[in-house]
């Protein structure tokens, strides 16, 4: 072996050290972090706190600084810690609220969402019952004495599921659901339901590791102060909290699932009609349009009567629906019309419409293909 391959063993050598050293430092972290989660379950704390992380993340940037090393590099280190830290914390047992423990029924319960947040609940002590299609028969007894409802079925049978839950509730019973479309179904719920009501919307699906720093959009319906101790309950599993205006939130589900979903089903329809093979175009794809590829393809790994369910959702969804596809004249007649100048105008009028968004898109999607770059590049 010559000199020079010695020395690069040598220092592989201290390197693969100093590897075990931050696999040790890592374990010792979360040693700490498990009395951490103790004690936040013993003074009812949240999992995720924001301004600790804000701070922290600061504080290691300016460290990271001082010793020559990037500090975007550095942020993404230590958010990538406090990310497992967090999900490590919500392997087990939860804080629960002041306010204590209660009783809660899941209606579709046996769902994605609802064995998730079965789960959760039941690891924070409450008494969780479930209510599935089959089990109507002992919805009076499933509802005796239940502090909480919420209704997580799929979207199509929400507001049926809400009407006929309502005749078992108490007047003290807070009635939730988690559907995607909220103006119809909270009137169907201070229809159904003459107690507390509120209208929730986590934004996230049932394959999360964990609830931490995903976010629950909130739409008052009835009785803000008795269904409080669920939102600081949310909180408490880490949780961030939004509040919205019904008709604010379905305006923009229509864009973002509607639509999104849309664009998305487009693609696939076209490369299944010109046969153009997902993995054929993956090979040839640079990142960005690898992101994109995987964008589309990754919706047909899942189920068909969910995405049916989501673009099918409502009259207003399936109109801006029709607008969409009827739009694509515009743009189709400047190719057909091969109007160079034309499309550059659009392009401008789109950008300008855009305005300081488009560099915001620009910054976060070169992170977003960076980091897949590097995973699976
Ligand atoms: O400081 C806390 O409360 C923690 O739970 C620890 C920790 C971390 O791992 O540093 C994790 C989650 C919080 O959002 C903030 C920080």
């Amino acid at each position: 072996m010559s000199e020079k391959q010695k020395s690069l063993e040598s220092f592989r050598n201290r390197i693969d050290e100093i590897d075990d050293h931050i696999l040790k430092l890592l374990q010792e972290r979360n040693e700490t972090v498990k009395k951490v989660i103790d004690t936040k379950i013993e003074n009812n704390l949240p999992i995720f706190v924001a301004d600790r992380e804000e701070e922290k993340i600061a504080a290691f940037r300016n460290k990271a600084a001082k010793l020559g090393l990037d500090v975007d590099w550095a942020e993404d280190f230590l958010r990538m810690i406090m990310s497992s830290s967090r999900a490590y914390q919500s392997g087990n047992n939860f804080p629960v609220t002041r306010a204590g423990k209660k009783s809660i029924l899941l209606v579709g319960g046996r769902g994605g969402m609802g064995r998730l947040y079965a789960n959760i609940a039941e690891a924070t002590g409450h008494e969780v019952r479930i209510l599935d299609r089959d089990d109507w028969d002992q919805a009076e007894e499933l509802t005796r004495n239940l502090d909480l409802v919420i209704i997580t079925v799929p979207i199509k049978i929400t507001e049926e599921t809400i009407a006929r839950i309502g005749p078992f509730l108490s007047e003290e019973t807070i009635l939730a659901d988690f559907t995607s479309n909220k103006s119809h179904v909270i009137d169907a719920m201070l229809h159904a339901h003459s107690g507390p009501v509120v209208a929730l919307h986590p934004m996230h699906g049932p394959d999360v590791m964990n609830v931490s720093k995903q976010l629950m959009m909130v739409c008052h319906g009835r009785g803000e102060s008795e269904y409080e101790w669920l939102i600081e309950q949310f909180k408490l599993w880490g949780l961030r909290i939004k509040y919205v205006d019904p008709e604010q939130h379905d305006r923009a589900m229509h864009l973002i699932q509607g639509l999104r979903h849309f664009v998305a089903l487009l693609h696939g329809s076209f490369m299944k009609e010109f046969e153009l093979k997902p993995e054929d175009m993956a090979d040839f794809s640079s990142p960005i349009y690898r992101a994109e590829l995987m964008m589309t393809g990754r919706i047909f790994a899942q189920d068909a009567e969910l995405y049916a369910d989501i673009v099918f959702s409502n009259f207003e969804r399936r109109t801006l629906l029709i607008e969409f596809l009827e739009h694509h004249h515009l743009l189709a007649d400047l190719v057909k019309n091969n109007d160079r100048d034309g499309f550059i105008r659009e392009f401008r009028q789109i950008s300008e419409f855009f305005g300081n968004f488009a560099d915001q898109a620009l910054e976060e999607s070169s992170y977003m293909i960076n980091r897949l770059a590097d995973r699976f590049g």
